[in-house]
């Protein structure tokens, strides 16, 4: 699947510890009625067992595909090939994404977490084809967050960048402050809270794509 930046606009991040209380097939199936762009599979601290994380990568893959979805996989190449996923998105202290890059070849997407411009530099340089910038601010899905670092941070590694380049902010980003991570030049924001821990995940993934559409630039 190419690539483009408006494929960043609005990028869910789910596993099954995300929605306790709900089937993550049927909230991606809700988010994406809603007007997702893009997914990432993030399973991670779950009490899933390995097969069953594949069972259940398989299921959400597919619902993706349907709907013309990218579908990423968080820090596992090897399961995202066994998924046949569009893409990896790997951290600071994951695989190094230049490894990730060869092992999944040129033609899958490749996201890499930055906080400053020398890490986006070198995402860029290892063959990254956005990066994500966080936390934006305070979040509860990620326990070794880190402080905020704050749109302002985003609006800096965007200002220092010779050319253009995809960048997703995430970390702490709802309908109420989304306008501030668009307003300082990202081209989409990623969420996992704001839409899989909502009561009615299709509105609340409406009510995403709202506030980043009526953000005034
Ligand atoms: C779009 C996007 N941006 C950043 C991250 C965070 O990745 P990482 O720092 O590796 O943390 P984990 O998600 O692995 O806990 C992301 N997953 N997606
Ligand atoms: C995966 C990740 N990386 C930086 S913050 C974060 C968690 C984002 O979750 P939420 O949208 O619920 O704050
Ligand atoms: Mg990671």
């Amino acid at each position: 699947m190419s690539f483009t930046a408006t494929q960043l606009r609005l990028y869910f991040i789910m596993g099954s510890q995300d929605c306790p209380d709900q089937d993550p097939i049927d909230v991606l199936e809700q988010a994406i009625a809603g007007g997702i762009t893009m997914f990432q599979f993030r399973e991670k601290n779950s009490d899933l067992t390995l097969s069953e994380t594949v069972a259940l990568g398989r299921h959400l893959r597919e619902i993706c595909r349907q709907h013309n979805i990218p579908f990423i996989v968080n820090d596992r190449a090897d399961l995202a090939l066994i998924l046949d996923a569009d893409g990896v998105h790997v951290g600071q202290e994951d695989m190094p994404a230049r490894e990730v890059r060869r092992l999944i070849g040129p033609d899958k997407i490749l996201g890499v977490s930055a906080e400053n411009i020398a890490e986006a530099r070198q995402a860029i340089e290892d063959g990254a084809d956005y990066i994500g910038v966080g936390p934006m601010f305070l979040t509860s899905s990620k326990a070794d967050a880190g402080f905020p670092i704050y749109p302002e941070a985003l609006q800096s590694i965007r200002e220092q960048l010779e050319e253009p380049f995809p960048i997703v902010g995430i970390g702490g980003i709802t309908a109420s402050n989304a306008h501030k991570v668009m307003a300082a030049g990202a081209d989409g924001i990623a969420v996992i809270s704001a839409i899989a821990k909502a009561e009615d995940p299709k509105q609340a993934a409406e009510a995403l794509v709202q506030a980043i559409n009526s953000t005034k630039m």
